[in-house]
């Protein structure tokens, strides 16, 4: 497991640790770490010059150090500061290390030359957005330079909560003691490149902010079935799903889920579904009976006025206001107002939304069930800012908010526990029919006792795994992820 502490809890540990140690020990430790990793990369980029762009706070203070260490050891290295907005003692130890300092247009030159840019503008400390005299700095970065930033790429929020795409993107991130919120939440992660975190010895009493499974984590979490099992003990789970036009959401997440190995998949759907799920799906049993979960929504169309349609219709409400936990996902979406609201509080509900599923619903539902004003939430709102969005949603319904992306995050009604975050897909998952696999893998895992959050969580990466194991770096469409998840789960448990 992977798990991120806040800028909060990280200066709180920071503070604690330098208290039992000398004075500019843990700086030392950073700047040490630091150099080490940009040296290995000069040395197999085979380059030999450095800049490092040097803010005021700590963080520039670490990459000085650093830069001082590279001298030493024979490489180029200049460092561009601002006189008089800098670490003196650490700008002195890199001036004796012959350190080039460059500040004004000097600077800009040496850094459009530099093979490698170590980024120390700004790291835990900074806020969104660069100080305006690194902006020519960032711009005169060469398209083909290696950038490494500190801790943090400069510009972009610490608390992973918002992207600038004029910040720094970097190549990779040297970050101390423990990932934080940037490095593995939408939308920063992607301007942090890889990530190497280097021990200063922080410790934690407190919970992560974010957390993300491992494929060595599976094994630990998969439902593994032992020989007292039988199909009823493993989990049934119900599907309500598909219409008479989105005949092929109700087939993928009942073939998701029974590839992913429910112990029965009970199916309710109209006509048309229902005879394509009996064809391609044998496994599954056609209609309502009892359940250890529920999947409301994928293809299902509530506003459909066909007598079977109503009749699924309703089978889906009787889940919603029941006690077993329910995954609801598009079309079961639309369901969800405040007296479904009202009916789960304290039942396990996960929504699995994308983001403009996700605007949708927030707009629909306001921010309080009585609110006059019900401001519209669009979806480049939510695209901009996901975890907050997923938040608010969460928050508002009580329920654990699983929200679809290239990174997917699972969020849970209580703020005081971990965000989920997991980034295993190819981008060839972007396709349709995936979001109706995924609803069947994970009602699956809800149906095998799983709680909600960490279905989600697990669910996501089995995903992404299986679509990855059957494009092999190709394209993949929904159905063969569907079919190729035992695959995926055995490969992952293999693993222990
Ligand atoms: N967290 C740790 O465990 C350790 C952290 N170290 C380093 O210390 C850094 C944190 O140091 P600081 O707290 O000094 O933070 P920063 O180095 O991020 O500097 C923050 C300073 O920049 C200013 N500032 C912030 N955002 C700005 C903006 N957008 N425009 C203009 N000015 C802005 C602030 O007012 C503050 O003075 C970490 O990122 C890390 O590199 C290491 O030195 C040692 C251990």
């Amino acid at each position: 497991m992977i798990e991120a502490w806040s800028p909060e809890d990280v200066y709180a540990a920071e503070a604690a640790l330098e208290s039992e140690l000398a004075s500019g020990e843990l700086m030392a430790r950073a700047a040490e770490g630091l150099a080490d990793v940009v040296a290995a990369r000069a040395s197999q980029l085979e380059v030999e010059s450095v800049v490092a762009l040097v803010g005021g706070g700590n963080n520039g203070a670490d990459a000085l150090y650093a830069v001082a260490h590279l001298a030493d050891a024979g490489l180029r290295c200049a460092a561009a500061v601002v006189p008089g907005r800098v670490h003196e003692e650490a700008l002195a130890a890199a001036r004796a290390a012959g350190v080039v300092i460059v500040s004004g247009a000097e600077a800009l030159e040496d850094i459009a030359e530099a093979d490698i840019v170590v980024d120390g503008i700004l790291g835990l400390g900074g806020r969104p957005g660069l100080p305006e005299h690194a902006v020519a700095w960032v711009e005169a970065i060469a398209e083909d330079a290696h950038v490494v930033a500190v801790d943090v790429p400069s510009g972009q929020a610490a608390d992973g909560s918002v992207f600038d795409a004029d910040g720094v993107l970097a190549d990779e991130t040297v970050t101390f003691s423990v990932p934080k919120p940037v490095h593995l939440l939408p939308p920063t992660e992607q301007a942090c490149g890889a990530l190497t975190v280097v021990d200063i010895g922080l410790t934690f009493d407190v919970e992560p902010s974010v957390r993300r499974l491992t494929f060595d984590d599976v094994a630990d979490w998969w439902p593994v079935p032992g020989p007292d099992d039988d199909k009823y003990s493993r989990g049934v789970l119900g599907i309500v799903a598909g219409g008479e036009n989105y005949t092929g959401a109700a087939v993928l997440a009942v073939t998701a889920a029974v590839e992913a190995g429910a112990g029965m998949v009970r199916y309710v759907g109209t006509p048309t579904p229902v005879g394509l799920v009996r064809a391609a799906v044998p496994e599954a049993v056609i209609g309502e009976g009892r359940v250890q979960a529920w999947v409301v929504g994928p293809g299902l169309e509530t506003s459909s006025t066909r007598r079977d349609a109503r009749a699924q219709l309703e089978v889906a409400r009787r889940a919603l206001a029941g006690e077993e936990p329910v995954l609801v996902d598009a079309g079961g979406l639309e369901l969800v107002d405040d007296g479904v609201v009202e009916a789960r509080r304290g039942r396990a509900t996960l929504l699995t939304p994308h983001a403009g599923e996700l605007a949708r619903l927030l707009t629909r539902l306001g921010p309080t069930p009585r609110a006059r004003n019900r401001p519209t939430v669009e979806r480049a709102a939510v695209e901009a800012e996901p975890v907050r969005y997923a938040r608010l949603l969460a928050e508002r319904t009580g329920m654990t908010v699983l929200l679809k992306g290239a990174t997917t995050v699972v969020v849970s009604p209580d703020s005081d526990v971990s965000v989920w975050s997991q980034s295993d897909a190819p981008s060839w998952l972007a396709t349709a029919g995936a979001g109706d696999v995924l609803a069947g893998l994970v009602g699956m895992l809800l149906a095998a006792g799983v709680p909600a959050a960490e279905a989600g969580a697990l669910g996501a990466l089995v995903h992404g795994v299986a679509a990855d194991r059957t494009g092999r770096g190709g394209p993949v469409r929904a159905l063969r992820v569907a079919h190729g998840i035992p695959d995926a789960v055995a490969h992952l448990l293999a693993r222990r």
